[in-house]
Protein backbone atom coordinates (compact mmCIF):
# COMPACT_ATOMS: atom_id res chain seq x y z
CA UNK A 1 0.00 0.00 0.00
CA UNK A 2 2.73 2.48 0.98
CA UNK A 3 1.35 6.33 0.54
CA UNK A 4 -1.46 5.18 -1.86
CA UNK A 5 -3.91 4.44 0.61
CA UNK A 6 -3.53 7.74 2.57
CA UNK A 7 -5.02 11.26 1.81
CA UNK A 8 -3.05 13.86 2.76
CA UNK A 9 -3.02 17.49 3.04
CA UNK A 10 -0.44 20.16 3.48
CA UNK A 11 0.17 21.98 6.58
CA UNK A 12 0.31 25.68 5.74
CA UNK A 13 1.76 26.74 8.91
CA UNK A 14 4.67 24.90 7.73
CA UNK A 15 5.26 24.48 4.38
CA UNK A 16 4.60 27.59 1.84
CA UNK A 17 5.38 29.81 4.52
CA UNK A 18 7.99 31.71 2.16
CA UNK A 19 4.69 33.26 0.86
CA UNK A 20 1.76 35.82 2.32
CA UNK A 21 -0.39 33.51 4.57
CA UNK A 22 -3.65 34.87 1.63
CA UNK A 23 -1.36 32.81 -1.17
CA UNK A 24 -0.67 29.62 0.19
CA UNK A 25 -3.92 28.12 -0.05
CA UNK A 26 -3.60 28.65 -4.01
CA UNK A 27 0.49 27.50 -3.99
CA UNK A 28 -0.92 24.34 -2.36
CA UNK A 29 -3.72 23.56 -5.30
CA UNK A 30 -1.06 24.45 -7.62
CA UNK A 31 0.96 21.27 -6.35
CA UNK A 32 -1.75 19.36 -6.88
CA UNK A 33 -3.04 19.26 -3.05
CA UNK A 34 -6.49 19.45 -2.86
CA UNK A 35 -6.85 19.96 1.10
CA UNK A 36 -4.84 22.15 3.68
CA UNK A 37 -4.58 22.57 7.90
CA UNK A 38 -3.18 25.08 9.97
CA UNK A 39 -2.07 26.46 13.16
CA UNK A 40 -4.03 29.66 14.06
CA UNK A 41 -2.51 32.04 11.75
CA UNK A 42 -3.13 34.89 13.50
CA UNK A 43 -0.19 34.33 16.30
CA UNK A 44 -0.81 37.67 18.53
CA UNK A 45 -4.65 37.62 18.07
CA UNK A 46 -7.17 34.61 19.13
CA UNK A 47 -9.97 37.46 18.34
CA UNK A 48 -9.11 39.18 14.72
CA UNK A 49 -10.71 41.35 12.66
CA UNK A 50 -13.61 39.92 11.01
CA UNK A 51 -12.36 40.88 7.43
CA UNK A 52 -9.27 38.99 8.27
CA UNK A 53 -11.29 35.99 9.05
CA UNK A 54 -12.84 36.89 5.56
CA UNK A 55 -9.44 37.02 3.51
CA UNK A 56 -8.31 33.67 4.40
CA UNK A 57 -11.73 32.14 3.74
CA UNK A 58 -11.96 33.69 0.55
CA UNK A 59 -8.49 32.57 -0.46
CA UNK A 60 -9.37 29.11 0.38
CA UNK A 61 -12.64 28.65 -1.23
CA UNK A 62 -10.99 31.09 -4.30
CA UNK A 63 -8.22 27.83 -4.16
CA UNK A 64 -10.53 25.32 -4.28
CA UNK A 65 -8.91 23.52 -1.38
CA UNK A 66 -10.98 22.05 1.60
CA UNK A 67 -9.50 23.14 5.27
CA UNK A 68 -9.37 19.57 6.62
CA UNK A 69 -7.78 20.96 9.91
CA UNK A 70 -7.48 24.12 12.22
CA UNK A 71 -5.61 24.72 15.37
CA UNK A 72 -7.35 27.17 18.66
CA UNK A 73 -5.48 29.85 19.17
CA UNK A 74 -1.66 28.51 20.93
CA UNK A 75 0.37 31.98 21.98
CA UNK A 76 3.48 32.28 19.84
CA UNK A 77 4.10 29.34 17.92
CA UNK A 78 6.22 28.71 16.41
CA UNK A 79 8.03 30.54 18.92
CA UNK A 80 8.41 29.96 22.77
CA UNK A 81 4.86 29.24 23.36
CA UNK A 82 3.19 25.39 22.53
CA UNK A 83 -0.43 26.12 23.64
CA UNK A 84 -2.56 28.76 26.09
CA UNK A 85 -5.38 26.58 27.73
CA UNK A 86 -3.20 25.50 30.31
CA UNK A 87 -1.71 29.00 31.56
CA UNK A 88 -3.34 30.88 34.36
CA UNK A 89 -4.57 34.46 33.66
CA UNK A 90 -4.09 35.96 30.59
CA UNK A 91 -3.37 33.03 27.99
CA UNK A 92 -6.38 31.35 29.64
CA UNK A 93 -8.84 34.19 28.78
CA UNK A 94 -7.06 34.24 25.15
CA UNK A 95 -7.87 30.57 24.53
CA UNK A 96 -11.49 31.42 25.80
CA UNK A 97 -12.18 34.43 23.81
CA UNK A 98 -10.60 32.08 20.75
CA UNK A 99 -12.84 29.22 21.09
CA UNK A 100 -16.04 30.22 19.09
CA UNK A 101 -14.18 31.99 16.68
CA UNK A 102 -12.12 29.56 15.64
CA UNK A 103 -15.53 26.87 15.39
CA UNK A 104 -16.87 29.60 13.79
CA UNK A 105 -14.08 29.57 11.02
CA UNK A 106 -13.69 25.46 10.97
CA UNK A 107 -17.62 25.49 10.56
CA UNK A 108 -17.79 27.99 7.68
CA UNK A 109 -15.56 26.02 5.72
CA UNK A 110 -16.85 22.60 6.62
CA UNK A 111 -13.36 22.06 8.84
CA UNK A 112 -14.46 18.97 11.12
CA UNK A 113 -11.04 19.13 13.15
CA UNK A 114 -10.00 21.37 16.08
CA UNK A 115 -6.33 21.08 17.66
CA UNK A 116 -5.68 22.34 21.02
CA UNK A 117 -2.06 22.42 22.17
CA UNK A 118 -2.00 22.15 25.73
CA UNK A 119 0.83 24.29 27.00
CA UNK A 120 3.55 24.91 28.36
CA UNK A 121 4.60 24.62 32.82
CA UNK A 122 4.97 27.81 33.90
CA UNK A 123 7.53 28.35 36.74
CA UNK A 124 5.97 28.94 39.81
CA UNK A 125 2.74 27.37 39.17
CA UNK A 126 1.67 23.97 40.27
CA UNK A 127 1.41 21.65 37.38
CA UNK A 128 -2.34 20.39 39.32
CA UNK A 129 -3.70 23.46 38.84
CA UNK A 130 -2.40 24.22 35.50
CA UNK A 131 -4.00 20.57 34.86
CA UNK A 132 -7.26 21.64 36.15
CA UNK A 133 -7.25 24.56 34.48
CA UNK A 134 -6.15 22.62 31.21
CA UNK A 135 -9.73 20.12 31.76
CA UNK A 136 -11.71 23.11 32.29
CA UNK A 137 -10.52 24.90 29.09
CA UNK A 138 -10.74 21.54 27.07
CA UNK A 139 -14.13 20.50 28.42
CA UNK A 140 -15.22 24.15 26.71
CA UNK A 141 -13.58 23.88 23.31
CA UNK A 142 -14.50 20.18 23.05
CA UNK A 143 -18.25 21.25 23.15
CA UNK A 144 -17.47 23.80 21.16
CA UNK A 145 -16.53 21.77 18.42
CA UNK A 146 -19.05 19.19 18.89
CA UNK A 147 -21.68 21.77 18.00
CA UNK A 148 -20.05 22.38 14.66
CA UNK A 149 -19.92 18.37 14.20
CA UNK A 150 -16.00 18.39 14.86
CA UNK A 151 -13.54 16.41 16.92
CA UNK A 152 -10.96 18.19 19.33
CA UNK A 153 -7.74 17.13 19.10
CA UNK A 154 -4.61 16.51 21.74
CA UNK A 155 -1.37 16.57 20.39
CA UNK A 156 2.19 15.07 22.16
CA UNK A 157 5.14 16.75 21.34
CA UNK A 158 8.90 15.93 21.94
CA UNK A 159 10.75 16.55 24.71
CA UNK A 160 13.83 17.83 23.25
CA UNK A 161 11.97 20.86 21.40
CA UNK A 162 9.23 21.21 23.88
CA UNK A 163 11.24 20.55 27.08
CA UNK A 164 8.08 22.42 29.17
CA UNK A 165 5.52 20.68 27.12
CA UNK A 166 4.20 18.06 29.81
CA UNK A 167 2.40 15.85 27.18
CA UNK A 168 5.51 14.68 25.65
CA UNK A 169 4.36 10.93 24.80
CA UNK A 170 1.57 9.25 23.20
CA UNK A 171 0.15 8.00 26.98
CA UNK A 172 0.58 11.40 28.21
CA UNK A 173 -1.65 12.77 25.66
CA UNK A 174 -4.28 9.98 25.31
CA UNK A 175 -5.18 10.24 29.19
CA UNK A 176 -5.78 14.04 28.42
CA UNK A 177 -7.80 12.71 25.79
CA UNK A 178 -9.82 10.23 28.14
CA UNK A 179 -9.99 12.79 30.67
CA UNK A 180 -11.63 15.15 28.41
CA UNK A 181 -14.25 12.63 26.95
CA UNK A 182 -15.46 11.68 30.66
CA UNK A 183 -15.49 15.24 31.61
CA UNK A 184 -17.88 15.73 28.70
CA UNK A 185 -19.59 12.70 27.95
CA UNK A 186 -19.39 13.40 24.39
CA UNK A 187 -16.47 10.84 22.90
CA UNK A 188 -15.19 13.72 20.47
CA UNK A 189 -12.01 14.07 21.83
CA UNK A 190 -9.06 11.93 19.75
CA UNK A 191 -5.40 11.68 19.96
CA UNK A 192 -3.33 13.16 17.42
CA UNK A 193 -0.89 10.99 16.40
CA UNK A 194 2.38 13.17 15.20
CA UNK A 195 5.10 10.26 14.37
CA UNK A 196 7.73 12.94 13.79
CA UNK A 197 7.09 14.76 17.59
CA UNK A 198 7.11 10.46 18.74
CA UNK A 199 9.99 10.02 17.57
CA UNK A 200 12.02 12.64 18.35
CA UNK A 201 11.05 11.37 22.19
CA UNK A 202 12.38 7.18 21.07
CA UNK A 203 9.05 6.19 21.11
CA UNK A 204 8.32 2.38 19.33
CA UNK A 205 6.14 3.43 16.35
CA UNK A 206 4.52 0.13 15.60
CA UNK A 207 3.46 -0.32 18.98
CA UNK A 208 1.70 3.49 19.35
CA UNK A 209 -0.05 2.78 16.39
CA UNK A 210 -1.11 -0.79 17.78
CA UNK A 211 -2.60 0.93 20.86
CA UNK A 212 -3.85 4.07 19.93
CA UNK A 213 -4.93 4.07 16.11
CA UNK A 214 -8.75 3.67 17.17
CA UNK A 215 -8.16 6.43 19.44
CA UNK A 216 -6.64 8.79 16.33
CA UNK A 217 -8.50 11.40 15.03
CA UNK A 218 -5.40 12.58 12.89
CA UNK A 219 -1.92 12.14 11.70
CA UNK A 220 0.82 14.16 11.01
CA UNK A 221 4.21 13.09 9.52
CA UNK A 222 7.56 14.52 9.50
CA UNK A 223 10.99 12.19 8.74
CA UNK A 224 13.27 12.25 11.32
CA UNK A 225 15.84 13.64 11.74
CA UNK A 226 15.70 17.20 10.59
CA UNK A 227 11.55 17.48 10.65
CA UNK A 228 12.06 17.21 6.62
CA UNK A 229 10.23 15.61 3.77
CA UNK A 230 10.05 11.66 3.75
CA UNK A 231 12.94 10.41 2.10
CA UNK A 232 15.28 12.68 3.93
CA UNK A 233 15.47 10.79 7.13
CA UNK A 234 15.48 7.61 8.29
CA UNK A 235 11.97 7.02 9.32
CA UNK A 236 9.84 4.21 7.49
CA UNK A 237 6.65 6.16 6.85
CA UNK A 238 5.52 4.07 4.25
CA UNK A 239 5.46 1.13 6.55
CA UNK A 240 4.08 3.35 9.13
CA UNK A 241 1.30 4.52 7.45
CA UNK A 242 0.56 1.16 6.39
CA UNK A 243 0.57 -0.27 9.90
CA UNK A 244 -1.85 2.66 10.68
CA UNK A 245 -4.61 1.76 7.91
CA UNK A 246 -4.04 -1.84 8.55
CA UNK A 247 -5.01 -1.15 12.41
CA UNK A 248 -8.01 0.62 10.79
CA UNK A 249 -7.08 4.29 10.62
CA UNK A 250 -8.39 5.95 7.49
CA UNK A 251 -8.23 9.36 8.23
CA UNK A 252 -6.58 12.49 7.25
CA UNK A 253 -2.29 12.91 7.59
CA UNK A 254 -1.46 15.93 7.26
CA UNK A 255 2.19 17.01 5.70
CA UNK A 256 3.72 18.86 8.47
CA UNK A 257 7.50 19.18 7.66
CA UNK A 258 10.19 21.87 6.27
CA UNK A 259 10.73 22.64 2.66
CA UNK A 260 14.59 23.45 3.98
CA UNK A 261 16.54 25.45 1.38
CA UNK A 262 13.90 24.83 -1.89
CA UNK A 263 10.80 26.67 -2.22
CA UNK A 264 7.74 24.80 -0.75
CA UNK A 265 6.43 23.66 -4.09
CA UNK A 266 9.35 21.58 -4.67
CA UNK A 267 8.94 19.29 -1.49
CA UNK A 268 6.90 16.82 -2.74
CA UNK A 269 8.24 14.75 -5.24
CA UNK A 270 8.17 11.92 -2.60
CA UNK A 271 4.49 11.82 -3.54
CA UNK A 272 3.01 11.31 -7.23
CA UNK A 273 0.91 14.10 -8.05
CA UNK A 274 -2.48 11.97 -8.30
CA UNK A 275 -1.84 10.64 -4.99
CA UNK A 276 -2.14 14.29 -3.82
CA UNK A 277 -5.80 15.85 -4.87
CA UNK A 278 -7.88 13.89 -2.01
CA UNK A 279 -10.65 16.40 -0.68
O1 LIG B 1 4.31 22.91 17.10
C1 LIG B 1 4.24 21.86 16.48
O2 LIG B 1 5.24 21.23 16.14
C2 LIG B 1 2.97 21.32 16.10
O3 LIG B 1 2.94 20.20 15.64
C3 LIG B 1 1.76 22.17 16.30
O4 LIG B 1 0.58 21.59 15.89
Amino acid sequence: MGFAAQRFNVNLSILFTELPLLERPAAAAAAGFGAVELWWPWVGSPTPERSELDALKKAIEAAGVRLTGLNFYAGQLPGPDRGALSIPGEESERFRANIDVAAGFARSLGCTALNALYGNRVEGVDPAEQDALALENLTLAARAADEIGAVLLIEALNKPESPRYPLVSAPAAVEVVDRVNEATGLGNARFLMDLYHLSMNGEDLPSVIERYASRTGHVQIADNPGRGAPGTGSLPLADLLDGLRKAGYDGWVGLEYRAGDRPSGSAFDWLPVEQRAAR
